[in-house]
């Protein structure tokens, strides 16, 4: 992406963001709530019209030729909006048909990804009675079924729990193992330390550091780097009224 802006009003929300992915890396994008990593995300997946700036996915440019980039593109918003009066099991059928695929292609990928994500139990419910971590394994499985080379995924550990989410970073590792691209946006420091081999930290609209891990963080955790370049802790002071129970 190159000189990626966009602005709400007076607030400019992303700043001329350039960022380049390498294909075949697992890049995490960290930064301080409203920093504007939804924003960026949501430009790069042809979800919200940047003011300026391009994006290229394998050389498509996003904004000019979108249906054909979306084909290579398989993302999980941060507003899921998904079709929650269908059942786990037809949403993951439309989401292969309007990608394309023929049925017996869905299906047995249907199958496969249900099985992955542990999700038998759920598939026939209706989407809208899943917990908040289901629907964000649906809303997965839905982003994937049409093996996309790049995966752009907002907070998609988000309320999942933890067998579940060392399940889905094992498929994410497989799938960028033998090729694809992540694009993951979390708040889980030790996570994206551990998982991806590359990072951005965007803070204001702007990224303040990027590239591999270790360049990232030098010496330091991710964590510290992070905390670092959002402009360090914040003093509990002027807070004692909490400490004086009203009873
Ligand atoms: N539709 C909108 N209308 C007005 N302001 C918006 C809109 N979407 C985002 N913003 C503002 O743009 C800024 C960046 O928001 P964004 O959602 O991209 O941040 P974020 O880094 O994803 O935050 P979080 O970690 O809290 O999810 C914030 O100040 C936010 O209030």
């Amino acid at each position: 992406m190159t000189g990626l802006s966009k602005r709400f009003g007076d607030k400019v929300a992303v700043d001329a963001i350039d960022l380049s992915v390498p294909t075949g890396s697992f890049y995490g994008i960290v930064g301080p709530n409203g920093a504007g990593k939804t924003t960026t995300l949501s430009m790069v997946t042809g979800l919200l019209r940047p003011d300026s700036g391009t994006v290229t996915v394998h050389g498509i440019d996003v904004w000019k030729e979108p249906e054909r980039a979306k084909r290579s593109i398989g993302v999980l918003p941060d507003a899921l909006k998904l079709f929650d009066r269908l059942t786990g099991a037809q949403l993951l059928y439309y989401s292969g048909v309007l990608r394309g695929l023929d049925r017996d292609t869905v299906v047995k990928r249907s199958a496969d990804l249900v099985t992955a994500f542990g999700i038998d139990d759920a598939v026939n419910r209706l989407v809208t009675d899943y917990s908040a971590g289901m629907t964000k394994k649906i809303a997965l499985a839905a982003a994937m079924i049409h093996s996309p080379r790049l995966l752009v995924l907002d907070e998609p550990f988000e309320s999942v729990d933890p067998v579940s989410a060392a399940n889905l970073i094992e498929i994410l590792q497989r799938y960028v193992e033998s090729g694809g691209t992540v694009v993951l946006s979390s708040h889980g420091m030790d996570f994206i330390q551990r998982v991806c081999d590359h990072v951005a930290v965007i803070v204001g609209g702007h990224v303040l550091a990027s590239g591999t891990m270790d360049e990232v963080r030098g010496e330091q955790t991710l964590e510290d780097r992070f905390v670092e370049l959002a402009g360090g802790r914040k003093a509990a002071e002027g807070m004692e009224w909490l400490h004086s129970f009203s009873d």
